[in-house]
């Protein structure tokens, strides 16, 4: 199969969808690899590695995408990318289609086959192609957070340990799936006094079980945000109901109960965000502030660890990228129900429900992209 590595072009994103490691591996099972020029230098990748590795080298972006069957990608394809795509390819990458109507209806238009990282699930009921870069999202959030709460950042000025003598911070975490355990684990790692949300008891009582008293854990209501929010200094959102809108947990109403400088990190952004006034940023500019509450609301935070992130994903992409390399697409998805749940679009149809839902379109269900055409 012909399989292209495309250049990353969101606003400072330097991961890459494979390394020259994966490379090799295609190469060896028969494939034809050709990467961008590039593509690997923002994570320490050489064009010699990969070409080393067997990779044909790309300089121009539209041969690499018009001779493709399958493109490998890390971000959900900008507007210049979707526009590229045609029937009969398969494009692998995080997509986050919910919140985004604009790339839904450009792949839908495109007729590609379109497969989201993000709704792979897995035996343990999981999300594996998510689960590396949320532990790298919830891990930075609480940097992120951090370094919002200094004074010139617009935050209250508050240590997230405090010292001896002085209390530390209060972080409440929203959410406690992958995220939300990587994020409190750095806060309480940092002395912060750390509350963790979350709608599944059994995820709480398992979070109970893992850190004991070391962390508060509450059921998740808008009463029970609302009152923890009074004495919040950094807000955490972490929730995810697979493939749809992120509920929004935290209202702009409620923003008047945090004290001023607290600082909010929606990590959820990339479905659209879980506080009322959250909007995506950029690692560029990735603050603003409203009512006198920090926001940051960075859509790909891994990105601003490229190298480790990279690394993190291709560990769990390859063993998929191989399956779907070696068997076609439509035999990869027919064999493995878990994979067969990354489809969201194919043949400009809509095959994943709630992101059909999430734009008032119709839902086409699985099977009928899977059957032989
Ligand atoms: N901004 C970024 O760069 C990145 C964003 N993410 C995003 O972070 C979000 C969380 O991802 P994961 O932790 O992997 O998901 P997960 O599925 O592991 O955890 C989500 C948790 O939210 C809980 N939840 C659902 N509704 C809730 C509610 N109303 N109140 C409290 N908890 C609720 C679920 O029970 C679950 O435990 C996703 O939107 C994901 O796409 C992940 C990586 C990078
Ligand atoms: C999950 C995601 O959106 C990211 O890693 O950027
Ligand atoms: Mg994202």
């Amino acid at each position: 199969m012909d399989i292209a590595v495309p250049k990353e072009i969101k606003n400072h994103e330097y991961r890459v969808g494979m390394t020259p490691g994966g490379v090799r591996e295609l190469v060896r099972a028969g494939h034809r690899v050709r990467v961008q020029t590039g593509a690997g230098d923002g994570v320490g990748f050489s064009d010699e590695q990969y070409v080393a590795a067997g990779a044909g080298l790309v300089a121009d972006v539209a041969e690499l995408f018009a001779g493709a069957e399958l493109i490998v990608k890390v971000k959900e394809p900008q507007p210049e990318e979707y526009r590229r795509l045609k029937p009969g390819q398969v494009l692998f990458t995080y997509l986050h289609l919910a919140p985004d109507e604009a790339q839904t209806k450009g792949l839908l238009a495109s007729g590609c086959t379109a497969i989201a990282y993000e709704t792979v699930t897995d035996a343990q009921g999981g999300l594996p192609l998510l689960a590396p870069m949320s532990e790298v999202a919830g891990r930075m959030a609480v940097q992120a957070g951090a370094h919002c709460l200094e004074k010139a950042q617009g935050g209250r000025g508050v240590l997230l340990g405090g010292v001896p003598g002085v209390p530390p911070a209060r972080v409440l975490v929203l959410g406690g799936g992958v995220v939300g355990i990587n994020a409190a684990r750095m806060a309480m790692g940092l002395g912060a006094d750390v509350t963790i949300f979350d709608k599944s008891l059994p995820r709480l009582t398992q979070l109970d079980a893992m850190y004991g008293p070391g962390i508060k854990t509450q059921y998740s209501t808008a009463d029970a945000i609302e009152a923890e929010l009074s004495c919040a200094d950094l807000v955490i959102g972490a929730v995810l109901i697979p493939g749809a809108s992120a509920p929004r947990l935290v209202t702009r109403d409620m923003l008047k109960k945090l004290p001023q400088g607290a600082v909010l990190v929606d990590v959820a952004i990339d479905q659209g965000g879980c506080f009322e006034t959250s909007r995506p940023t950029t690692h560029q500019q990735p603050t603003f502030e409203v009512d006198g509450i920090v926001h940051y609301c960075v859509a790909n935070m891994p990105g601003g660890v490229a190298r480790t992130a990279t690394l993190a994903l291709t560990n769990a992409t390859l063993p998929f990228v191989l399956a779907l390399a070696n068997k076609g697409w439509r035999r990869a998805l027919n064999e493995d129900a878990h994979l067969a749940h990354g489809l969201n679009v194919h043949n400009g149809k809509i095959m994943y429900q709630a992101v059909a839902e999430a734009h008032g379109l119709v839902h086409t269900p699985l099977q009928q992209a899977l059957a032989k055409p």
